[in-house]
């Protein structure tokens, strides 16, 4: 638990993290905010395609309702001509062909409204059709009108009927031409379903007031639409053309395109369903955000890795510092070459380095220094006499440990002072480590106490020159207080070739050696053997 939490605090995954954030915000930014133009430009090419497409079928049903209307006109024009009397109408109309493919029906009624000519069926019912406005205004306007749509009653079919009057050969009106359009009729509704095959969404035509004229749920011809605000109907009559979005058609959103045609009132409108229309953002949209995982994935692992390479100078310059501090390596390790930030963390670990390692050779040397000789102290002696005694061991050598003390010491402190007594005792160490080798120790015990570790003698006579040299060092007088004066010492040392004795025994035995010599008045050197436990020399 404790390296999982470790990994979430580690500088590698805070990186990561910035990496893949900084990549999902890019990603979910420019992705999106493309996404969203694409969509929008999509919208506006699907809507201006859609339009274009509806302003065809708009022309198409104008034309096909302006030829209609030619042709009723050139009729009665026609009838007009040759004077053709109300009797006569229903001959002319069956022998005109074209009137039977352009109109479900072609009839016609006398001034008053009766019913004088049906091409459908000669023996219709001879209904009276003077309340309908289309005749009306037939008669009024002089001119032909297009009916609003209505149930026939001769057929019972859903219609509109485009009108002419019929005029006698004085141009007096004796009657209405109409051509019924049978708005179910396949040669009026497949024609315009023709133009949406193959493509998503239908067309529908409304007239101004939201009658439907045509649409696919036959069911809904002649039907008022709900034309409340935001719905398809009123949607398609709130301008002469365009495009409306997010437009809800039976409870899905669709894209309405709409037309008002320039022969009749009517609108022909396109719903578009958006979810449809959308199918390729869909599947875009779908690919973009695979795609941002991917590369938010990857960016994260990309992120990591690099991180992990980057860091690894301050993961080796880790391990340096624990290996300085564990004492594995020293500070030579430190890279101090680099250019970069870790060469400047380097090179600062390094200069702190340097200095405590300065602050721990000097704490060590005042730790292991006579302050007034500048020889050894006690506390290095006896750190290193059983490292010796160990080291002779090991080679099979000889080691011998001199204990020296200065011969009334006392006097010369008494008699001039303990200033002079201490310059004695700086001129005495400095004159010791003057006669002895420089594989000899020279350590001050306390006061005028002094020992020298030998090691590597040769053999047992050099211990015997050594310890005269000692005493002929001191020869000369020594100056104390600006006063010359005698000094001398007394020299006892224990020599062994033991590998097992120990610094006891060795201490004890050179003891030994320097009370013989105390004992035979003092200013000499007496050699014992450890384990002889006897003084074998004593010389002044
Ligand atoms: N000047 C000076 N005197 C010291 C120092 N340390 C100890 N002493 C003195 O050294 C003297 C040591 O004398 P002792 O060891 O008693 O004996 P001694 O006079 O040398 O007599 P023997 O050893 O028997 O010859 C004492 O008077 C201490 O006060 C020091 O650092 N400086």
């Amino acid at each position: 638990m404790r390296p999982f939490f470790g990994m979430l605090l580690s500088f590698k995954f805070k990186i990561t993290s910035l990496v893949i954030a900084l990549v999902l915000v890019a990603g979910i930014g420019a992705g999106g905010i493309a996404l969203l133009i694409a969509e929008s430009e999509l919208r506006q090419v699907i809507a201006r395609q859609e339009l274009s497409l509806l302003t065809s079928a708009a022309a198409f049903i104008d034309s096909d309702i302006q030829d209609k209307r030619q042709l009723l006109k050139s009729l009665t024009e026609q009838m007009r001509g040759r004077e053709v009397t109300l009797g006569e109408i229903q001959e002319l109309v069956e022998a005109h062909q074209t009137l039977r493919e352009e109109f479900f029906n072609v009839s016609a009624f006398d001034a008053s409204g009766t019913l004088v000519a049906s091409l459908r069926d000669r023996n219709a019912k001879r209904i009276n059709i003077s309340d309908r406005k289309y005749f009306q205004d037939t008669l009024r306007l002089k001119e032909g009108v297009i009916s609003a749509p209505f149930r026939s009653i001769l057929s019972g079919r859903p219609v509109v009927v485009l009108t002419q009057p019929l005029h006698d050969g004085e141009g007096k009106i004796i009657g209405v031409l109409l051509g019924a359009i049978d708005l179910q009729r396949p040669s009026f509704s497949a024609q315009l379903d023709a133009l949406r095959s193959n493509s998503a969404g239908y067309l529908f035509i409304v007239t101004d007031n939201g009658t439907t004229i045509h649409h696919p749920n036959r069911s809904l011809i002649l039907e008022k639409g709900d034309d409340g605000p935001g719905t398809i109907v009123e949607a398609a009559l709130r301008s002469p053309e365009g495009w409306e979005d997010g437009i809800l058609d039976d409870g899905e959103p669709v894209l309405l395109v709409h037309k008002h045609l320039r022969e009749v009132d009517w609108t022909v409108a396109l719903s578009y369903p958006v979810l449809s229309a959308f199918a390729p953002m869909h599947s875009v949209r779908l690919r973009a955000f695979v795609g941002s995982a991917i590369l938010t994935g990857l960016a994260g692992l990309f992120g990591w890795v690099i991180t992990k390479k980057l860091l690894l100078p301050l993961g080796r310059l880790h391990r340096h510092v624990e290996d300085i501090s564990a004492g594995r390596a020293d500070i030579t390790v430190f890279d101090v070459d680099r250019a970069d930030e870790f060469g400047h963390l380097s090179r600062a670990f390094y200069a702190l380095s340097q200095r405590r390692e300065r602050a721990e050779q000097e704490l060590h040397r005042l730790a292991t220094t006579d302050v007034l000789t500048g020889l050894h102290n006690r506390r290095m002696f006896d750190d290193f006499l059983p490292k010796a005694l160990a080291r002779a061991a090991r080679a099979g050598q000889q080691v011998g440990l001199a204990i020296l003390d200065i011969d009334h010491f006392k006097d010369i402190n008494d008699t001039l002072g303990h200033a002079a007594g201490d310059q004695v005792l700086v001129e005495f160490a400095r004159r010791l480590v003057g006669a002895v080798r420089t594989t000899d120790t020279v350590a001050r015990l306390a006061g005028d106490e002094f020992v020298i570790v030998f090691e590597q003698l040769a053999t047992n006579t050099e211990i015997d020159v050594l310890g005269r040299k000692i005493i002929d060092a001191m020869h000369q007088p020594f100056l104390g207080g600006g006063a010359q004066r005698a000094v001398t010492a007394s020299i006892g040392i224990a020599l062994t070739t033991s590998p097992t004795v120990t610094v006891d025994e060795i201490m004890r035995a050179a003891d030994q050696a320097l009370y013989g010599v105390k004992a035979a008045g003092r200013n000499g050197f007496a050699v014992n053997h450890v384990g002889a436990e006897r003084v074998l020399r004593a010389r002044g």
